[in-house]
């Protein structure tokens, strides 16, 4: 299978002198729902940017659909890749939440009536219908980064990108984001996560690309590199709390990962029902 987005030995030094990411490969396939975690300037944003042609390489080349970056121009590009900005106020500029809906549309010069279609069916996805004629500006956070959401879903981009998208939630917040990733999944977009929410990574077990120092140091499974200590330990990463709780556990054997609160509750009930007690390690 061809990849959709193909990374091939990309490295990006900025003007400053800055190498943020150095000598990445990296494919991502339709469908795929991928991570990229690591600490703080670890080079996921930079990262990240050159799937939209946000940023050139600075050697190596990335391919988007048959495109190369290089030689394409920016809008055709951002309609392939949406970026959902981690503070939505960077996206929203409109008066209006029905003219945001409509603005990345008209501005890649749809018709009237593909833009109308494709906002109505944000609208409906999104459940905005009361808010059409709200100021962005008057709704609360996770309101403005719903709009911000939909805004990029209208123009149903190849790939959606979500920078640190449960930053600033609150519990409801971060479920909702949960459903919306798996939505955009189910509607047949690759989702590209940037974040250092391990819980929210562990609920989706998705592919995690772990950066460290500007290099990909690791990319598997979420439960794979969790129980990686070395990886972990190397990219200053705690694993999601219940994974920490469950490796606690007498009964866990030592080379199985817990992810979600769900699979913990399952493994107790069952070891309730053969009669095994809950001890911790020794
Ligand atoms: N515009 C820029 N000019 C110069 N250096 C930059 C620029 N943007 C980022 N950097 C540097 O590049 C490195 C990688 O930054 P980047 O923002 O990609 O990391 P990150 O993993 O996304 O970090 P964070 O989690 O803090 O957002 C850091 O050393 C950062 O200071």
């Amino acid at each position: 299978m061809e990849p959709y987005i193909s990374v091939r030995n990309v490295s990006h030094v900025y003007p400053n002198g800055v190498t943020a990411i150095k000598d990445i490969d990296l494919d991502i396939f339709e469908n795929e729902v991928v991570a990229i975690l690591g600490s703080n300037g670890s080079g996921k944003t930079t990262l990240v940017k050159h799937f939209n042609g946000l940023l050139m390489p600075t050697k190596g080349e990335v391919i988007v659909g048959d495109l190369n970056t290089r030689k394409e121009r920016i809008a055709k590009l951002s309609s392939l890749v949406g970026y959902v900005f981690q503070n939505p106020n960077h996206q929203t500029f409109l008066p209006k939440v029905s003219q945001e809906l409509a603005y990345g549309c008209k501005n890649l010069k749809m018709s009237e009536e593909e833009t109308e279609e494709r906002v109505r069916k944000a609208i409906e996805l999104f459940q905005l219908q009361d808010i059409l004629d709200e100021n962005p500006f008057d709704l609360n956070s996770s309101q403005r980064k719903e709009v911000a959401m939909a805004s990029i879903m209208a123009i149903s981009p190849q790939v959606i990108v979500l920078d640190e998208p449960t930053t600033g939630q609150d519990h409801k917040g971060c479920i909702r984001v949960l459903e919306l990733v798996r939505m955009f999944q189910r509607h047949g977009h690759i989702v590209i996560l940037i974040t250092h929410d391990m819980h929210l990574i562990g609920e989706l077990n998705c592919r995690t690309v772990v950066m460290h120092q500007s290099e990909k140091i690791a990319d598997d499974q979420a439960d794979t590199v969790f129980a990686d200590r070395g990886i972990m330990a190397e990219a200053g990463l705690q694993p999601p709390q219940i994974t920490s709780l469950a490796n606690g556990l007498s009964y866990v054997e030592e080379n199985k990962t817990y992810l979600t609160i769900h699979s913990v509750l399952k493994l107790m009930k069952e070891k309730n029902e053969e009669g095994i007690k809950i001890g911790s390690r020794s």
